[in-house]
């Protein structure tokens, strides 16, 4: 059993391929158990952010569109129109639990901006005073380092580093870190624990699995490591059942956890 008994302050990070179809329509089921478990561990008391992607994938799926060839130009439009329809969706489902939602769009220069910084901070601190679920994207209209590196990944762990979380849960549509990218590789391995960003880790680390996804396990490693320098666990699980973020939570070896060995426990 692993101890998140004490996690206050949570962040759940959704990939699109968790949130939205191959067609880029939304998984309305997945999302209903989402908003349903977030709603349930923010009323047993903790403070919870939902980082999510899919604004690109849902603006291709209402206009009728495929991904192949988008510009930078293109996803950046597509974004604008795709995250109204996740906001829409995510505003109704957490409104059926009488959960507040807020949007929260950011570019992963507040890091680097002390005042910036400070002024996101301030209003996560209000947002959960308020009793809030903030809901993070990208500001895809602003920055488009995500839309060619696929970095909803780092940015769920900038996140985290802001408002110092005690536990990040990145979901995808894969169980964990495995020794091989599955869909590439035969005989891999589940890695239930990493305890250091090695060479061997950033090995077995491929690119993204499905048409509208991007950054892979990639860019989980990176947000990993942003999350271990900064004394935060990271959970990898898979997405498929949302529950399982209330299972992690409970302690259950779900996923692959990363955790630096010198992190006292939460
Ligand atoms: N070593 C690895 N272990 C697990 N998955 C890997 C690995 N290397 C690459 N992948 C790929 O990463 C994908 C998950 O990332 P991604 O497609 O970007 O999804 P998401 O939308 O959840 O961010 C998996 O489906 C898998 O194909
Ligand atoms: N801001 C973009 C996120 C792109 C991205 O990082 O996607 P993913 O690899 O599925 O987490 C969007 O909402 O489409």
């Amino acid at each position: 059993m692993r101890d998140f008994g004490n996690v206050k302050k949570v962040v759940v990070k959704v990939g699109t391929s968790t949130v939205t179809y191959p067609t880029g329509k939304l998984n309305l089921s997945r999302l209903e158990k989402l908003a349903r478990v977030l709603s349930d561990i923010k009323n047993e008391g903790r403070d919870v952010v939902l980082v999510t992607s899919g604004a690109v994938a849902s603006g291709l799926g209402r206009l009728g569109l495929t991904k192949n060839h988008k510009t930078t130009q293109e996803k950046q439009a597509l974004a604008a129109i795709g995250q109204g329809i996740l906001m829409q969706i995510y505003e109704k489902l957490f409104g059926e639990y009488g959960v507040v939602v807020a949007q929260v769009l950011l570019t992963k220069d507040v890091v680097d901006e002390e005042k910036k910084m400070l002024n996101v901070k301030n209003t996560f601190e209000y947002l959960f005073k308020y009793g809030a679920i903030p809901i993070v994207n990208e500001n895809d209209v602003v920055a488009i380092e995500e839309l060619e590196f696929g970095d909803n990944d780092t940015l769920s762990a900038y996140v985290a580093t802001i408002i110092d979380a005690d536990l990040l849960i990145i979901l995808s549509d894969i169980d964990g870190l495995y020794s091989g990218d599955p869909r590439l590789c035969k005989d891999v391995k589940l890695i239930k624990e990493v305890f250091e960003i090695d060479s061997y880790v950033e090995s077995i680390a491929g690119g993204a699995g499905t048409v509208n996804s991007t950054g892979g396990m990639q860019t989980k490693i990176e947000a990993a490591k942003i999350a271990m320098q900064h004394g935060i666990p990271m959970v990898i699980a898979n997405g498929e059942n949302p529950s399982v973020v209330k299972e992690i939570l409970e302690g259950k070896e779900i996923g692959t956890l990363f955790v630096s060995k010198n992190t006292v426990s939460r």
